[in-house]
């Protein structure tokens, strides 16, 4: 991913690329933004089949297609670029500690010729003249490298830079941009981590709807729905800390992955998750009316070892179903299968 467009070319992708997100009302955020101009420079194989497969089986498109998109066919070349730099970062590293112990070699010896020049004064011109052109070439290489230990400590210090910001790049690329939850790249990345590290680990999901969301941003607007989205999310999350995982999932579904914890401990989780929601209040900044109250409907699991992930968070999304069947508002969990 490296464009060197001219500005008008720029500016004609960068409309097209704009008219692709509002033809699927997609959120102009990085993310998509960034797959839709790609898609438009066409120079990325991959992805332009890929979404013209979609387009043309008429699927419909949204932010999580859009960061699988991002992931599949952009980060890749990313990833070598992250390669690259972590190459470059070593070399330089390295060579600023070859020039480190250069210098100071060279700044002993300059310092002796310093010291003893003077005492070789001689009368005879000849030898002054040469002593004069040492003294004068010594001086040169002192500054070319000072010069040159100047620009190492700056190669140095964007080299460390670029890592830093390459690590916060790689962060967000696993967040989602509306709730700060983990997106399903992360979870996939998670999971296969736990699994390869510990295949008999137990981990437990718990699968987390608001109920009646569509009727909410009806009645008060998908801009409000987004603020009850998040807040409803950094609930969940407050009640995960580090010790597992809170993904969105999808539009208004989030996921709690919790890894060395049985079946029971992830129910008492779940039903303190809903307690809590239940408990926010909101209240509209624009009106100050207060908002009907947010509930939730929650589905727990536990991983079995004959599945796969896939699997295991498709049967957990179905025992959500029947908290949702039973009324909505409560938690199911896999006894009730
Ligand atoms: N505001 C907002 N709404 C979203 C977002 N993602 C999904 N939704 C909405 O969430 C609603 C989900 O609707 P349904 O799947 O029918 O579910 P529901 O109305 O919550 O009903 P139950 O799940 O059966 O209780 C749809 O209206 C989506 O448009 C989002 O990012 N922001």
């Amino acid at each position: 991913m490296m464009y060197n467009d001219p500005v008008a070319l720029a500016r004609e992708k960068s409309s097209q690329a704009a008219a692709f997100l509002l033809r699927h009302n997609l959120a102009p955020h990085p993310v998509n933004y960034t797959v839709s101009y790609e898609y438009s420079s066409g120079q990325n194989a991959g992805l332009c089949q890929a979404i013209e497969q979609r387009v043309e089986a008429r699927l419909p498109f949204d932010d999580f297609i859009m960061a699988e998109l991002y992931s599949h066919w952009i980060e890749k070349s990313q990833q070598q670029n992250e390669q690259l730099v972590q190459r470059v970062g070593t070399m330089v590293t390295r060579l600023s500690g070859c020039t480190d112990l250069a210098h100071e070699a060279t700044s002993d010896y300059l310092e002796l010729l310093d010291h003893h020049l003077p005492e070789l004064s001689s009368s005879d011109p000849a030898l002054k003249l040469n002593l004069m052109q040492l003294i004068e070439a010594t001086e040169k290489v002192r500054n070319s490298h000072q010069q040159l230990h100047q620009q190492l400590d700056l190669a140095n210090q964007q080299s460390h830079q670029l890592r830093t910001e390459l690590k916060e790049m790689k962060q967000l690329r696993l967040l989602d941009p509306l709730t700060g939850l983990y997106n399903r790249l992360a979870m996939q990345e998670h999971l296969e981590l736990w699994f390869t590290e510990q295949p008999e680990r137990q981990i437990a999901a718990i699968a987390v709807d608001l109920d009646h969301f569509r009727q909410f941003n009806q009645d008060y607007g998908n801009t409000i729905g987004d603020v009850i989205l998040s807040k409803v999310a950094r609930k969940v999350r407050s009640y995960v800390q580090d010790s597992g995982l809170p993904v969105r999932a999808g539009g208004e579904e989030f996921l709690i992955l919790l890894p060395d914890v049985d079946l029971r401990t992830a129910g008492e989780i779940a039903e303190q998750v809903r307690k809590g929601v239940e408990k926010l209040r909101f209240v509209s900044s624009r009106s100050k009316k207060t908002l009907p109250k947010v509930t939730i409907s929650l589905g727990v699991s536990l991983y079995q070892a004959q599945e796969n992930w896939q699997q295991f968070l498709a049967r957990t999304t179905q025992i959500l179903q029947i908290a949702k069947h039973r009324g909505r508002n409560q938690v199911a969990t896999e006894a009730m299968l």
